[in-house]
């Protein structure tokens, strides 16, 4: 990632800046121009000034005419000045607003095709301030900063050179506090533990970031369970973190911040002295008393570029900082594409002494998986069960990439998903989650992703074999009912049958269900099982259960404990075999029973036994 020769820090970002040159060279040229055209007005000023006070003791011998003429020249070069940096602004803002589009589509697209587990490891905040805040950043720096530090540099050396010009110790007096204020602000403000202090900003950010979105999604847990919960905690921890540190920060670099604003802010206090020293000793010298008019009426302007140039270099680290991170989430390894692709034909899944780990937050390795073996063949079902952490949800994402295996393989009709191209390997798997995820969007778009090219029928016949065209039928404004803020909200049974159609109208060779019928009640469960049963068709079934009722009639059961294979077969010889899957289907009759006792009564609807109507595989 940063091996790979690629610039950093201020280097980076003037070569990102570079993609838009000529518009950048452009808005320097005016800004430039602007800044020196506006000086014009102090050389109108101090012409004036030397004017009245040759002609102090006799008024009447005063040049009118050229008072009028450096009135006029003041006017135009006012007028022009502001007229040239409105220009440069809008080429700098242009070549700003165009590398923004431009980076955030790359981040975008970059995003599209990172495997899917770099979700699990990264959080929404960390990504949205990426391509929010960070991407801003450096906009503002290519609108703003960089035309402001031409400019600003262009105005300080032509003040500077001029006053040289003009006097050269009144110059000198000028530049004695300013260096000061420079070696104070930045003996405190360079350096490593700048640079770390700032790394600690950007990082309590990103964490307020995503804890504040945890704290809001939160928010029903929060209501319920007062203040003790977790995501108010940790919103809570990280506001405070973030208010200490900023307090360090500033008692950090107060002294030195405030010498050098005092010293740039009194620059007349250090030309005074030096400029009435001067002129005692010559009091006749009427040039010399509109020199140290003119250096008084420019000491507070010197002092604005100065700060500009100083602003920047403070805010250069900052930008910096998320010139890294955009550059990190560029630089994430997208999913490789096979030299030699394969396009299987036929889709049984093989899964070959596969092991996985994966990475802790300190880089240490957690095994998930070792030694997993098992075939899962096209129109089977193959169920995955086994206790909490023991490994199903991690051999149902191996098999969409959203890892890849370090040890073994997995292989689709004999091709290693590896060798499938990726965009196909999409195509052949169709997932549906316990946690369905719908779009902010109408609800016949979100069943039509599925599968874009398909017609209007064919939409409604998949809602219809997922039996939700009735409760669809029946919303607002029907299909075009948007789904989520602004319009209706779903319950968890109709959200999965939505996302039941849209696999239906995908119509992948390959289905996984982890725990597809979660939410669902007695009668809904019906309906979703006679939605899946037309779903799972002549397909490679992989499915993910905990309620065991549901995987009765599975073809194989890969019965899984801490990470390796316990036992494998149909429901029958597992419970011959007395181990695993016997205690646990065990412990699920009797929690059914339990229930059942509770109630008084069976309704049969979730007793094991209930005689296969509600089966989801027979
Ligand atoms: N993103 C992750 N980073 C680190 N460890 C993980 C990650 N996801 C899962 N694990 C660990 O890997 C092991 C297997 O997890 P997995 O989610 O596959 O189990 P599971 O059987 O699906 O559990 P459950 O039934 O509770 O969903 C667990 O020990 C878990 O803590």
């Amino acid at each position: 990632m940063a091996g790979n020769g690629k610039k950093k820090g201020i280097a980076r970002l003037l070569e990102l800046a570079g993609q838009k040159r000529t518009l950048l060279v452009a808005s320097a040229v005016l800004s430039t121009f602007s800044m020196l055209v506006l000086l014009v007005p102090f050389l109108a000023i101090y012409r004036v000034l030397a004017e009245f006070l040759e002609h102090a003791s006799a008024p009447g011998r005063i040049d009118v005419a050229l008072i009028k003429r450096w009135s006029f020249v003041t006017v135009v070069s006012l007028v022009a000045g502001f007229a040239l940096m409105y220009a440069g602004g809008m080429a700098s803002h242009i070549a700003a607003f165009r590398l923004l589009y431009g980076l955030r589509i790359q981040l975008t697209e970059r995003l599209g095709n990172l495997s899917l587990g770099y979700y699990d490891r990264s959080s929404t905040g960390k990504i949205k301030k990426i391509v929010e805040h960070d991407v801003e950043k450096i906009e503002k720096f290519v609108a703003h900063q960089l035309p402001d530090v031409v400019n600003a540099a262009a105005m300080a050396f032509a003040l500077i050179g001029g006053m040289f010009y003009l006097q050269p110790w009144l110059a000198l007096a000028c530049l004695l506090p300013i260096a000061l204020g420079f070696w104070a602000q930045f003996s405190m403000m360079m350096g490593e533990r700048s640079r770390q202090a700032l790394r600690q900003y950007y990082d309590a950010i990103e964490s307020i970031s995503s804890s504040s979105i945890q704290y809001v999604r939160g928010m029903p847990s929060i209501k319920i369970f007062g203040q003790t919960v977790h995501s108010f905690r940790r919103f809570y921890l990280d506001m405070t973190q973030y208010r200490d540190f900023l307090l360090r920060y500033a008692d950090d670099f107060r002294h030195g911040y405030v010498t050098y604003r005092v010293l740039l802010l009194s620059l007349a206090a250090f030309i005074m002295p030096v400029g009435v020293f001067l002129l005692s000793r010559d009091p006749r010298n009427v040039s010399f008393a509109a020199v140290l008019l003119l250096f008084l009426a420019l000491s507070p302007g010197i002092a604005v570029p100065i700060f500009k140039l100083n602003g920047l270099a403070s805010t250069l680290g900052m930008i910096a900082e998320s010139v890294r991170r955009v550059d990190e989430l560029l630089d994430e390894p997208e999913l490789t594409e096979p030299a030699r692709p394969r396009v299987p034909t036929e889709y049984t899944i093989a899964f070959e002494r596969v092991g996985f780990c994966y990475e802790g937050t300190a880089g240490e390795r957690i095994r998930a998986l070792s030694d997993v073996s098992f075939v899962a063949r096209q129109g089977e079902v193959t169920a995955i069960v086994g206790p909490s952490g023991s490994g199903k949800t991690t051999v149902a994402e191996l098999i969409a990439r959203f890892w890849d295996t370090q040890e073994g393989a997995i292989t689709i009709g004999g091709a290693d998903i590896r060798d499938i191209p990726v965009g196909k390997l999409m195509e052949l798997l169709s997932f549906v989650f316990q946690d369905s995820f719908l779009f902010s969007d109408t609800v016949y778009n979100n069943i039509a992703m599925g599968n874009p090219g398909a017609s209007r029928e064919e939409v409604y016949r998949a809602a219809q074999a997922a039996q939700c065209s009735e409760f669809i039928e029946a919303l607002p404004q029907g299909y075009e009912t948007r789904i989520g803020q602004g319009g209706v909200y779903l319950s968890g049974g109709e959200e999965q049958r939505v996302s039941v159609a849209r696999a239906l109208l995908k119509n992948a060779p390959i289905l996984v269900l982890d725990e597809a019928t979660a939410y669902a009640d007695p009668e809904n469960e019906h309906r979703m099982q006679r939605a899946l049963r037309e779903l799972m068709r002549g397909k490679t079934v992989i499915m993910i259960a905990h309620r065991l009722r549901t995987i009765r009639g599975a073809d194989n059961i890969i019965a899984l404990r801490q990470g390796t294979i316990a036992e494998q077969g149909r429901h029958d010889e597992l419970l011959r075999l007395q181990g695993l899957y016997a205690g646990m289907w065990n412990a699920y009759v009797e929690a059914s029973n339990w229930r059942l006792g509770e109630r008084g009564h069976s309704d049969g609807a979730d007793s094991p036994n209930d005689g296969g109507q509600s089966r989801m595989v027979d």
